[in-house]
């Protein structure tokens, strides 16, 4: 454990912190950045660069605002937006479920003694070893994909035990759900099948319906939509089987913002709009308002992440000028994968230079290595400053690669003006590890 940053009193800042960072960042008149009380100059001497910083009380302050938005409901974290075990061990101590999409997201849960009852486990292609580990671990809702896992799942169940099963479904709702690998269609009447196969098996215990309607989502619009949708079929199984299913999981998929100019979506609206779609689409259906999870992964870790880089060249010509990090696509493929957008920061030193536009490329042997493109840095931008680049806390660590067998970054949580390593650089040791012969 390293106390790093300073009192805070005794330093002038800049409040507010902008929208796409930590909630407790600060940029200071004098160019450097603190979050949790921690100054990001420090993190980076003491741990360099490039680095994922996480702020870990803002991610429990956004499961705790999920948790109190939802009371009556289920919210499990999507492990696949950031899992290592720390973040395991602060999603358990809130309270909340998890819901993992491989064996190695549910090892990890494990580990830290996550509670098997409150892990959900979902995955469109599910190996035999997953379903055997997800059965045996006493996973406490299995998510039901294709029809052949059915009867895998069935087998693996222990004499005297029953398996909680979600079957993902297809709500073929609007322009939310394009055609895709996940979930049993409603519309071709496999969702159907899938249904009365899992009340025929005794071992199974359907519980209810799943559904996840994509990423990035900033209304609550779809999601009261498919909550109708879904209410519907749960009245349908009731006339066609005689059973009332209890449960509802809408998924994951609630925006945040990367930019300045975006908002995410509002926990509190969120769920506010959704019960009340439900509440009164099973009042008219004569349903009893079955219990709702949701799943999400990147509102509740994305924003309480950012990533530090270090400038290693500065290029200007023909009207562009490229600032090159010491990171890159490795650690971030999202712009070269979705055209994803960033927020980026010059952190460390003051400049008194305009902004210009610049893109931040990164060292990979790749041109799409791009990491933000036009983004207002100062004009004197030079080789050693420290760039911080906004909302990293998802789909970066859980995405990153080794790409030019390049180790993956370290993980500094900080909190309460502590900074703590809690995953450490990937050395080139590390990747000899798997190496076992020449
Ligand atoms: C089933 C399921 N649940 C939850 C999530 C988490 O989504 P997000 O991180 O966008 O909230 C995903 C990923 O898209 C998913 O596929
Ligand atoms: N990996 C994607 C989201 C996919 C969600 C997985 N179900 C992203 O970075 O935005």
């Amino acid at each position: 454990m390293c106390a790093l940053g300073q009192d805070l009193a005794t330093t002038t800042e800049t409040p507010p912190a902008e929208n796409p960072w930590p909630s407790t960042t600060l940029f200071r008149e004098d160019g450097d950045a603190t979050t949790a009380g921690v100054s990001l100059v420090e993190i980076a001497r003491l741990y360099g660069t490039p680095a994922y910083v996480v702020d870990e009380a803002d991610v429990r302050r956004r499961c705790r605002e999920y948790a109190d938005a939802l009371p009556e409901g289920t919210v499990a974290y999507a492990a696949k937006a950031f899992l290592c075990r720390a973040m395991a061990g602060w999603v358990r101590e809130e309270g909340l479920s998890l819901d993992v999409c491989s064996g190695g997201e549910l090892a990890i849960a494990r580990s830290v003694g996550f509670p098997a009852e409150r892990i959900i486990f979902h995955g469109n292609a599910k190996t035999p070893r997953e379903l055997h580990d997800a059965v045996e671990g006493g996973v406490g809702r299995l998510v039901i994909d294709n029809l052949a896992e059915v009867h895998r799942v069935a087998a693996l169940v222990p004499e005297g035990r029953r398996q909680k099963i979600l079957i993902r479904v297809v709500p073929d709702t609007g322009d939310a759900v394009p055609s895709q690998k996940f979930g049993l269609s409603i519309a071709t009447g496999e969702a159907g099948v899938a249904v009365a196969r899992v009340l025929a098996q005794p071992e199974l215990e359907l519980v209810g319906l799943h559904c996840h309607l994509g990423s990035q989502i900033d209304s609550a619009r779809p999601y009261e939509e498919a909550v109708r949708a879904l209410a519907e079929q749960l009245a349908l199984i009731r006339d066609a089987h005689g059973v009332v299913l209890p449960e509802l999981d809408l998924g994951g998929g609630q925006a945040i913002a990367y930019l300045d100019s975006e908002r995410g979506l509002d926990p509190r609206s969120f769920a506010a709009a959704l019960t009340a779609a439900l509440e009164e689409r099973c009042a008219g259906l004569g349903l009893p308002v079955p219990r709702l999870i949701v799943e999400p992964g990147r509102s509740i870790s994305g924003p309480a992440g950012m990533t530090l880089y270090r400038v290693i060249a500065v290029k200007r010509g023909g009207g562009r000028v490229f600032v090159a990090v010491d990171g890159g696509m490795s650690d971030n493929p999202r712009p070269s994968l979705y055209g994803a957008r960033y927020t980026v920061k010059m952190v460390g030193r003051r400049s008194r230079e305009a902004a210009r536009p610049a893109t931040v490329v990164g060292h990979h042997c790749e041109t799409g290595d791009v990491l933000a493109e036009d983004v207002p840095l100062p004009a004197d931008v030079r080789p050693g400053d420290l760039l911080a680049v906004a909302a990293t806390g998802a789909y970066h660590h859980s995405m990153a690669s080794t790409y030019n067998a390049t180790g993956r970054l370290p993980v500094i949580a900080v909190s309460a003006r502590r900074a703590r390593l809690v995953v450490r650089r990937e050395e080139p040791d590390d990747l000899f590890l798997r190496e076992v012969g020449l």
